[in-house]
């Protein structure tokens, strides 16, 4: 079977309130709302920045649904009021439309009770064959190939449940749909943010906690169904047992994959085939290690899920300066991180300023590696930087959070960073369950 080549259209929260989730990342994030859809029962909002792109989907309020089908089919009520109540976006805008239909579109309700990030969203060139594979893979469909149309064109979706958790992925093909997003949204003609000092370009990464033990048969299934590879994110990485970072408080297993996405710029035979930007991390925890945030997550979201998504800036220290000042909160890492030594001289190497690093406390690692080694050459050693930091939860639950990351050639993750920002949240789910047991 062929590799179905895919691209990241967007990814999907399922919230109960996606007004409050909206403005954080309008206000907070500087995200730009640019379509939505409103009906009787729910909301959908879409933000972007860069080619980063969120759809809130705020959970269909069933009860409402039922009392105003019934009032409308008595003739009592016209246009209903109460789930319109936009007051709260942040922008001037034409008042919101109520579009036919109850339920969400693209997506499914999750069983989720709580805030979750759940749908990871691909376009694709070929929903029918795509389709076919899927369901010749197993894999169970939820909603099958449909067509939606508006004034803009027409696309094709399918919404399949992968087997972590409560994650669904849609496949869109909108290769006839010149709209901004897609059929049956209204687009919001309000002036993008100035991105400024706080420029997100993609996703660099979507990491779900997985249980122990799942990885492997995780990575398998996204191998069989999609045709994911396998990405090394550390050169010592055992093939097996996935990059294993354990001791001093952490415990966790990660293991990455790629999917394959088709070059847009030259479309020409064969067929160039391009490895994705955005990477999949599958995060678990290791066995008599005590308690930690993959299994905190776990708990709190109530089963398996995506555990932050990464977003990648050009300038994390401009970024994380803007979004300091907007409100964003993120976690504090260990304050020896930046005393360790050599620290301060591997900052300082990579151009970066130790003292302003550890003020806004964003990450630095360092991959080393021999470049020309092995050809009669003498090796020369080739350093590749990788800056970030985490975000506290986004949600009341110490579930869901956001990365921002900034790579200076390295490609998979340091260990003094994973380890650090590990301990980081660590340290905040510790401080707030000490402050929920007083
Ligand atoms: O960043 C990642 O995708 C992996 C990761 C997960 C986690 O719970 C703590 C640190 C970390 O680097
Ligand atoms: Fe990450």
């Amino acid at each position: 079977m062929a590799t179905p080549f895919l691209t990241l259209n967007h990814i999907a929260f399922h919230v109960t309130n996606g007004a409050a989730l909206l403005q954080e990342l309008v206000n907070k994030f500087q995200f730009h709302l640019f379509a939505m859809r409103v009906t009787e029962t729910t909301r959908q909002f879409a933000v972007k920045k860069g080619s980063a792109v969120f759809l809130v989907n705020e959970r269909p309020k069933l009860g409402v649904a039922t009392a105003q089908q019934k009032a409308r089919q008595e003739g009592r009520l016209g246009l209903i009021q109460e789930c319109t109540d936009l007051s709260c976006i942040p922008f001037n805008h034409a008042l919101p439309i109520v579009c036919p239909g109850l339920d969400l579109l693209y997506d499914v309700c999750t069983s989720c009770s709580v805030d979750t990030a759940s749908n990871v969203s691909f376009e694709v060139e070929d929903v029918g064959s795509l389709y076919r594979r899927l369901y010749a893979c197993g894999c169970q469909i939820l909603i099958p190939p449909t067509e939606v149309k508006d004034d803009s064109g027409c696309v094709i979706y399918c919404v399949i449940k992968s087997i972590v958790g409560n994650i669904y992925h849609t496949f869109i093909d909108r290769s006839r749909y010149t709209g901004e997003f897609l059929p049956g949204f209204q687009v919001i003609d309000s002036p993008a943010m100035a991105s400024g000092l706080a420029e997100i370009t993609h996703f660099d990464h979507v990491t779900y906690a997985c249980p122990q033990g799942s990885s492997s048969q995780v990575l398998k299934w996204y191998e069989k169904c999609f045709g994911f590879q396998r990405f090394q994110l550390h050169e010592e990485e055992n093939a097996e047992d996935g990059y294993i970072i354990s001791g001093d408080g952490v415990g966790l297993r990660l293991t990455a994959m790629q999917y394959w996405t088709c070059s847009k710029v030259a479309l020409s035979l064969p067929l160039p085939r391009k490895q994705s930007d955005c990477r999949f991390v599958l995060a678990e925890s290791l066995p008599g290690q005590g308690r930690n945030q993959v299994d905190t997550f776990l708990e709190q979201h109530g089963g398996a899920g995506i555990q932050h998504v990464a977003l990648y800036t050009p300038d994390i220290i401009a970024t994380v300066r803007t979004f300091c000042c907007t409100g964003v909160q993120f976690v504090t890492p260990p304050p020896a991180y930046y005393t360790e030594t050599g620290k301060e001289e591997e900052i300082r190497a990579a151009g970066q300023d130790p003292q302003l690093l550890s003020q806004l406390g964003v990450l630095l690692d360092t991959d080393v590696s021999m470049k020309g080694e092995g050809r009669g050459c003498q090796g020369m050693v080739e350093r590749r930087h990788l800056m970030q930091i985490f975000t506290k939860p986004i949600f009341s639950e110490e579930t869901f959070f956001l990365e921002l990351i900034q790579r200076q050639g390295a490609s998979g993750f340091g260990e003094g960073n994973i380890r650090a920002l590990w301990q980081a949240v660590q340290a905040f789910i510790d401080q707030k369950e000490r402050e929920q047991s007083n």
